[in-house]
């Protein structure tokens, strides 16, 4: 469980946080989204230990990180898999941390394996690509088999097996009854790996909510398809219903328009079925109707406006 209470971090003029409060439950992955600047990595640091808030406080199973009795084995953290000293092979670097931390020399062989690294464990990480750095990172923050984990956009450089990897891995950590919090710049992942959502801007708390409830409370749209598209649009709005045209636009069935099968609607405020009773009702013929609904980006967007 993590806890941030009220964490407030100015650095000179620059307020990166600002009171903020929130929890890291166990047994969920937490994504932690915000635009570039919205303080996650700071926040981060100062659960972390790394960084003194100026005010405010930040604990880790109701402890701060320094109090913890055996650190590695309550939480693991990858912040810049790029700060790690190139010289090293991969063995060399996580047996000195596993000795650092009084862990097993063979926890360095397992998260290895785990990771996906074993072939690579006598190389330098000097010729590591991006993605086998941030492996290199995760095997690090999973060293002390940690009941919590806070990583600092661990996507990134991992190529479409290794995201899929990492979700899986991460998604089991939590099942296993883990606390898992990750920031990340790229929503569909996050949509996809995330339960809940912590989302801030400049600093200050904007959403704390499961990524489903978010999702749910951004409108979807109805996309139709007519070969009657402007009298249907016109019906459509002396109904209540905002129309936007897309001509072209890709869709949840085709992404190419179909020839011949008219213009493309996006309606808001109201629902497929009565898009269609009103196509109906006005002698509008309709080849193509589906329910849009919003992307996370989209919600994140919005709700970061
Ligand atoms: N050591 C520092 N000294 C001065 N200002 C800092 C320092 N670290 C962060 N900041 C400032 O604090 C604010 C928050 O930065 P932070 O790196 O926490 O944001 P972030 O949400 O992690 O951004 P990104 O997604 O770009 O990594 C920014 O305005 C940044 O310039």
């Amino acid at each position: 469980m993590i806890q941030v209470i009220e964490l407030t971090k100015t650095y000179g003029a620059t307020r990166a946080v600002s009171h903020l409060t929130f929890d890291v439950v166990p047994g969920q992955v937490t994504g932690f989204l915000g635009h570039n600047g919205a303080g996650k990595s700071t926040t981060m640091r100062m659960v972390l230990g790394l960084h003194a808030p100026t005010s405010g406080t930040a604990l880790i199973n109701g402890v701060r990180r320094r109090d913890l009795r055996d650190p590695m084995r309550e939480v693991g953290a990858m912040l810049d898999a790029a700060e790690v000293q190139g010289g090293r092979s991969a063995l060399a670097h996580l047996q000195a941390l596993a000795y650092a931390g009084g862990i097993p020399r063979r926890r360095v062989v397992q998260v290895l394996e785990e990771v996906g690294l074993a072939g690579a464990a006598r190389r330098r990480i000097a010729g590591f690509s991006q993605g086998m750095r941030q492996r290199l990172g995760i095997a690090a923050a999973l060293l002390g088999d940690p009941g919590v984990l806070i990583l600092d956009e661990p996507v990134n450089g991992l190529d479409p097996d290794g995201i899929r990897w990492l979700r899986t891995l991460l998604r089991s950590l939590a099942a296993e009854g883990r606390t898992v919090l990750l920031s990340s710049h790229l929503m569909t992942e996050m949509s996809l790996t995330a339960d809940r959502l912590v989302i801030i801007g400049r600093g200050r708390l904007i959403e704390d909510t499961t990524t489903a409830a978010l999702l749910a409370r951004f409108q979807g749209e109805v996309l139709v398809r007519s070969p009657h598209a402007d009298h249907l649009a016109a019906a459509l709005e002396a109904a209540g219903a905002t129309v936007r045209r897309a001509p072209g636009e890709g869709t949840p069935a085709a992404s190419a328009p179909v020839p011949g099968a008219g213009g493309e609607l996006l309606v808001t405020g109201l629902s497929a079925a009565a898009t269609g009773d009103i196509a109906l009702a006005n002698g509008c013929a309709v080849h193509e109707l589906a329910t849009r609904r919003p992307s996370l980006e989209e919600a994140f967007m919005e709700t970061t406006r």
